[in-house]
């Protein structure tokens, strides 16, 4: 556990940095700092491994106050990624991730068996550890930076921004590795991001810092959202949060409609029958397996050929999907709007259709989730 008691840094020349915090880091999970530029998230963080030291207050870790603990010491019991990884330019990579074992006295042989057993935890292939940072892609070097970091098992990791300059697709990618990571090591994680989203997607508890360095809502990813406490936090969160919550929500709850699912060998004429029946303007098509093949219009069956079956007609994409059993009620929804027919197309976790979500039975989900 880490505890900022009215932890406070005024710089000389007058620039109020982070301004008497109070705040508990929980062992074992996630904590993301987040703000607007210069709200003094990372003079916090730093705070952590005494690389600032504050001028008011002070940081306590599993209650005793670090000013009690060599710097070095303590350095060398947190692990620390940065942005750009801030790799040693002239060191391999296995190097680079054996360097705090090689300081804390382990024989060379010890120390690269670990780099290379890291190597493998965060997604590195072996062919990599010859080489040099500059030979390898923003996104490896960030893993490398993530192994050296985890190299001597210690509790508690601070990131600052570790994944800004690497682009979307391996940030999200980074981002999952870390999810997975941390679901297996629970390290004390405190995490310095600017990203709203990345917060949402990694922290167990969100800090929102506002500028003059005070903290503005210590909370849950899934509180934040629902109920930001001010207009600050309201517009750093964004006004589109109420869609961003559904992610907290799970789509297995959804009501599936499976009577207007057909296979493409039934007589075009039984699935109209059925559509006009229920006043439905769309029925989807499955192959023998039960994987979508696409969307029929209802008023298209009518004019159908006598004796077609479904599968000879031309048929509207189906879009995405979602899993019941795994996506949230966000995921249907995205699923919905992106349908020609308004519609999602819930699949188990092989593909295989499990029914279809109306608009009416998103809306009653939404509606329950309002409440
Ligand atoms: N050595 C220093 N001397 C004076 N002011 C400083 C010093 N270091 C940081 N500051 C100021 O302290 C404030 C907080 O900085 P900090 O880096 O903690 O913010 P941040 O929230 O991490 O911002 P960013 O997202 O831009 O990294 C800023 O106004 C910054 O200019």
């Amino acid at each position: 556990m880490i505890t900022f008691e009215g932890a406070a840094k005024l710089y000389p020349d007058g620039t109020v940095a982070v301004d008497d915090l109070d705040l508990t880091v929980e062992t074992g999970q996630t904590t993301v700092f987040v703000g607007p530029s210069g709200s003094g998230k990372t003079t916090s963080l730093r705070m952590i491994n005494r690389m600032v030291e504050p001028t008011g207050g002070a940081v306590l870790i599993d209650g005793d106050d670090i000013r009690g603990r060599d710097p070095a010491e303590l350095r060398r019991s947190i692990g620390y990624v940065i942005q750009q990884a801030g790799l040693f330019p002239h060191r391999t990579v296995r190097d680079n991730i054996a360097t705090v074992p090689l300081l804390l006295g382990w024989n060379r042989s010890r120390a690269r068996a670990r780099a290379d057993e890291l190597m493998e935890l965060v997604g590195l292939e072996p062919s990599q550890a010859g080489r040099y940072p500059h030979q390898l892609s923003g996104g490896q070097q960030q893993r490398v930076g993530v192994a050296r970091a985890l190299a001597a098992d210690p509790p508690i990791l601070l990131m600052d921004e570790p994944f800004s300059a690497v682009d979307p697709v391996v940030r999200a990618s980074l981002q999952d590795e870390l999810l997975r990571l941390q679901a297996d090591l629970h390290k004390t994680i405190v995490f310095v991001t600017h990203d709203i989203d990345e917060a949402v997607r990694l922290g167990d508890r969100i800090a929102v810092f506002r500028p003059g360095g005070r903290l503005a809502q210590y909370d849950t990813p899934e509180n934040l959202l629902a109920a930001p406490r001010d207009a600050f936090v309201e517009s750093f969160v964004g006004y589109d949060r109420g869609v961003r919550r559904l992610s907290f929500f799970p789509a297995r709850d959804l009501s599936l409609r499976e009577d207007v699912v057909f296979g493409d060998g039934t007589p075009v004429t039984e699935a109209a029958a059925v559509a006009r029946g229920k006043g439905e303007p769309w029925v989807l098509v499955v192959d023998g397996d039960r994987m979508p093949l696409g969307w029929a219009a209802a008023d298209r069956l009518d004019r159908a050929p006598a004796g077609a079956a479904l599968g000879s007609l031309d048929l509207a994409p189906y879009g995405h999907t979602f899993d019941v059993g795994a996506d949230s009620l966000r995921a249907a929804l995205d699923a919905a709007v992106l349908s020609p027919a308004g519609r999602a197309v819930g699949v188990d976790s092989e593909g295989r259709v499990a029914g279809v979500v109306t608009q009416d039975d998103l809306g009653t989900a939404l509606w329950s989730v309002a409440e």
